[in-house]
């Protein structure tokens, strides 16, 4: 039993670093505390599909490369599934069935008629040239081709992808289907369909969930001091929105270090030198480590980068009242506990995330109907849905007195738990 396993890992005095057996703990409480029987766990414990595929790119040098890549599909009792696509040398299999069920909880929590998906490969795009990254993409698209789609699944962005290799990735769906089908991925590049303010919109639905937690804990977001790990479209974004708004962003980070600067760092020539993968500190000498960034003085963290940072090593040393979480799975099971004993406000993953797919669903509603939206229009559809998950998952919190993250997966895995039985599947 996922529980037994849980509990065996600290018995041996080693920290559950494993997101998949984490999130089906959690699910499991989730399902018990709404009074679903064992056999809706068992459906939703793990994804009901999940394709492996080898993808053979021919390299600049002449050699060909095989890469793995994985397609999750958690549970499409509610809708076509839907989530980004990973590049990234960590890729595994179980992480990508445990960001396929993340997917599943966001879509429930901000009420999208969607299941989760999420895909990956691993590779090193910044270790490959432009061409190379397209072959790549596009072999994916082949690879994967009959189980995605635009009323199947509908791929988006992840960590080093962007709309770039949307578009790429658009165009061979598109040739393969013999039909021009925007609606088959989202966070394309505008003149294909892209929406407005999708590029911004996890950094946007970061911010206002931010600003009411912030509200909770009685912090002024004018000098508000912030710390942000990550520096890629998450991360980046929602350092210029908090800048703008008059925090103080003392702290960012990417995959090689942080820069700190407790008076505040200058955010707008950071977003100016940053690359396309969100790497900045390169160019600075005066670095501090990933590590020393979370136990920096702040009122709020925000990791917005990869799994795992805040564990049980570091969480009885943050030192900010806030953690608000931009990146998926970020916080341990214990040290969720810790921070949660000690006060500190989270606002889970699958809520804090959850601006990113709501703005995808905007996109693929104005690709279906053909009629698009202004910016204005998704900016405020997005805050409306924002406010009313983060009430949500705050008050089923302070009422049931468990922690955020427990009241995010009882409100996020209800609406695929009832689907599934009326479709009689449980
Ligand atoms: N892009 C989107 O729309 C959404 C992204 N997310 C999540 O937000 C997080 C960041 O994603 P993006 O900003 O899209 O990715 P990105 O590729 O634009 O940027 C990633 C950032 O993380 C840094 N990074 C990579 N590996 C790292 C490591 N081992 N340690 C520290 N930093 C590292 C990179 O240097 C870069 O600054 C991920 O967990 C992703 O799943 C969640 C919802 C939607
Ligand atoms: O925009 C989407 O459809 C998915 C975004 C995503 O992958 C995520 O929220 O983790």
């Amino acid at each position: 039993m996922v529980a037994d396993k849980a509990a065996d890992s600290s018995n041996v005095n080693q920290e559950n670093m494993d997101v998949l057996n984490t999130t089906q703990t959690i699910i499991k409480s989730a399902l018990d505390k709404l009074g679903y029987p064992e056999e809706v766990f068992e459906l939703l414990k793990e994804p009901m599909r999940i394709l492996t595929v080898r993808i053979p790119v021919r390299m600049d040098d002449g050699n060909v490369k095989v890469f793995t890549g994985y397609r999750a599909q958690h549970n499409d009792a509610v809708g076509p599934t839907k989530g980004g696509i990973r590049f990234h040398p960590d890729v595994t299999e179980t992480e990508v069935k445990a960001l396929s069920i993340w997917m599943s909880l966001k879509s429930g929590i901000v009420d999208l008629p969607y299941g989760g998906a999420k895909g990956g490969i691993i590779c090193d795009p910044r270790e490959m040239s432009f061409r190379e990254l397209e072959a790549l993409s596009r072999g994916y698209v082949r690879a994967v081709s009959q189980i995605v789609g635009p009323t199947k699944d509908i791929p988006a962005p992840d960590v080093f992808t962007n709309s770039q290799i949307m578009a790429w990735m658009m165009d061979e769906y598109s040739k393969i289907d013999e039909f021009n089908n925007p609606g088959f991925i989202t966070g394309k590049p505008i003149v294909l369909g892209g929406s407005h303010g999708r590029e911004s919109a996890t950094a946007k639905g970061v911010t206002i969930v931010l600003n009411e937690a912030a509200k909770k804990k009685g912090i002024d977001i004018k000098g508000a001091r912030v710390v942000i790990q990550g520096f890629g479209n998450a991360g980046s974004f929602l350092a210029k929105f908090l800048h703008d708004a008059g925090a103080k962003v003392v702290a960012i980070s990417d995959a090689y270090g942080a820069l700190y600067d407790p008076e505040g760092l200058d955010i707008d020539y950071l977003l100016d030198r940053r690359d396309s993968f969100g790497t900045v500190t390169k160019l600075f000498n005066n670095t501090i480590s990933n590590d020393a960034l979370f136990e920096l003085d702040c009122d709020i963290i925000v990791p917005a980068a990869v799994e795992n940072q805040i564990t049980r090593e570091n969480a009885h040393n943050i030192k900010a009242s806030i953690v608000v979480e931009a990146a998926n799975g970020p916080t341990t099971m214990e040290a969720t506990k810790i921070l949660t004993e000690r006060d500190i406000l989270i606002v889970p993953d699958v809520l804090a995330s959850a601006g990113g797919v709501t703005v995808s669903y905007f996109e693929w509603v104005q690709n279906n109907q053909g009629f698009y939206w202004s910016e204005e229009e998704i900016d405020n559809k997005l805050h409306e849905i924002m406010i009313k998950s983060f009430n949500n998952i705050y008050n089923m919190s302070r009422t049931r007195r468990i922690d955020m993250r427990l009241a995010a997966y009882m409100v996020g895995v209800r609406k695929m738990a009832e689907a599934s039985r009326f479709r009689g599947w449980v």
